[in-house]
């Protein structure tokens, strides 16, 4: 069975865990506990291939042993890179790791088949009286860094959210290119932990 590989990433509060819960379960929730990064497995079965997918969900807050953003960049086979609509410094972040992705995992590639790895991803849109990125400035630097652009929302758009995570594990299983592994962002979490985890905590409201 294949192994792949993805990296969800993005500032503080961007929505990536509610894309990840949003995946896994079909459920919005809008409070997580999210003191530790993790790793949620799934299997998933695309062109009648079996395919059993990692989703890496790393913490924004301090913890321990907590992974690089470069050797989180290392590990992935892919990468949903997530900003808020509603937040522009969230947005130059994500431009910040998309550049950052293109030098250390694909050595700066200006290969067409690396561009279907990297997807760049505007999420909140339900957000979008309080927009501070303009749609157009998301596929701009996505056909600038050759990213895959969506602008959805975890909280209304189940089947995009859905599409947009079963279209990057297949382009991710179809690139194939074995690769080194090197440090694996550490935790794991089972589907049970996810449904306790989301009961947990805090969180600014939208
Ligand atoms: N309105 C709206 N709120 C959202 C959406 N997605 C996430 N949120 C809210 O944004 C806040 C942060 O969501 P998280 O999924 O925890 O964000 P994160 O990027 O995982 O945050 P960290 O784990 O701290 O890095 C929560 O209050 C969510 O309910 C969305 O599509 N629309």
């Amino acid at each position: 069975m294949n192994d792949i590989k993805v990296a969800v990433l993005g500032s503080e509060g961007v929505g990536k865990s509610a894309l990840i819960v949003r995946f896994l379960t079909r459920r919005f929730i809008g409070e997580y506990a999210s003191s530790s990064e993790c790793i949620y497995r799934k299997h998933m079965s695309i062109d009648g291939r079996q395919l059993h997918l990692e989703l890496y969900d790393p913490c924004s807050q301090p913890c321990e042993g907590k992974s690089t953003l470069n050797e989180q960049i290392h590990w992935a086979d892919g990468f949903v890179v997530v900003y808020d609509i509603s937040d522009r410094s969230s947005f130059l972040t994500a431009k910040a790791i998309v550049h950052l992705i293109r030098e250390l995992h694909l050595g700066g590639s200006k290969s067409r088949d690396t561009d279907s790895v990297i997807f760049l991803v505007g999420n909140k849109q339900d957000l979008c009286h309080m927009r501070e990125v303009d749609r157009e400035e998301g596929q701009k630097l996505a056909s600038e860094r050759r990213c895959q652009f969506y602008e959805l929302s975890a909280a209304e758009h189940y089947q995009e959210v859905v599409l947009m995570f079963s279209k990057i594990v297949r382009n991710a299983s179809l690139g194939g290119k074995a690769k080194e592994r090197r440090r694996r962002p550490s935790g794991s979490k089972s589907m049970a932990k996810l449904i306790n985890n989301v009961f947990g905590k805090r969180r600014k409201s939208v």
